[in-house]
């Protein structure tokens, strides 16, 4: 259900004047909500898109992220719509792949996938997209794909056991998790960081600015901004 903030309505249900957009976050990655809450913005709901991941025969990893990243979008707003009295909200949805050239990494679920992005990934450069997908009332759909550029140290072969240990490339584009332990094999990173686990915020703010949601600089109430 997309609902405006309750302390945001009317008696009557209608929303008062000036008062945020509900906004669902069509993910289940707590990433994604950590940094969305990073920048101050709470979802009211979060509604998980459940959807087929597996690239399509030719496609760019461009083009599947941002298909997927607008797919999610779509799901998740049925699902909201289905039960909603009021459906004036706005549903963001993202997709992160990683790419060495046209070569789609896998989201690694195994020892054996991992290993192979690690090697793969060991010594060269390879780029991560994160497409963006906002949902508005009115069919009004915004995208956006946000590339950054990472360059691994050369990897040994111990460096790649521990971190397979450490099982924290599981579910993770690409096999690792820049986040946490892989930090440390980044020799170079150009472009945005954030954009890599999985939410570019600068573009993730405009975007929800450009749809009328107060990020930052529209907040009533700057001492609520968490320090
Ligand atoms: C490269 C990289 C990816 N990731 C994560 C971000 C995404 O959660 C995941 C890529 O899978 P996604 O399909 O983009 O996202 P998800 O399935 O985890 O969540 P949802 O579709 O419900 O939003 O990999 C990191 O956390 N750190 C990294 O350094």
């Amino acid at each position: 259900m997309i609902a405006a903030a309750s302390d945001e309505s009317n008696t009557d249900g209608t929303r008062a004047k000036g008062a945020r957009p509900a906004l669902v976050l069509a993910s289940g990655s707590p990433r994604r909500l950590a940094l969305l809450q990073q920048i101050g913005i709470d979802p009211d709901t979060l509604l998980p898109a459940d959807i087929d991941e597996t690239p399509r025969r030719g496609e760019t990893p461009r083009a599947l992220a941002q298909r997927l990243a607008r797919t999610k979008a779509e799901v998740a707003r049925r699902a909201a719509d289905r039960n909603a009295a009021n459906v004036d909200g706005l549903v963001l949805a993202a997709d992160t792949v990683v790419a060495v050239g046209r070569r789609i990494l896998p989201k690694a679920e195994t020892h054996e996938q991992a290993r192979a992005c690690l090697e793969l990934l060991s010594g060269r450069g390879h780029r991560v997209y994160t497409a963006l997908c906002i949902s508005a009332p009115k069919d009004v759909v915004r995208q956006r794909l946000v590339e950054t550029r990472v360059r691994f140290k050369r990897l040994s072969r111990a460096e790649i056991n521990a971190y397979l240990d450490s099982g924290e490339w599981r579910g993770k584009a690409g096999g690792y998790a820049i986040q946490g332990l892989a930090g440390a094999f980044v020799a170079k990173l150009v472009g945005s960081y954030s954009n890599v686990v999985g939410l570019p915020l600068h573009e993730t703010a405009n975007m929800l600015a450009g749809l009328k949601y107060p990020v930052l600089a529209g907040w009533a109430d700057p001492a609520a901004i968490r320090p």
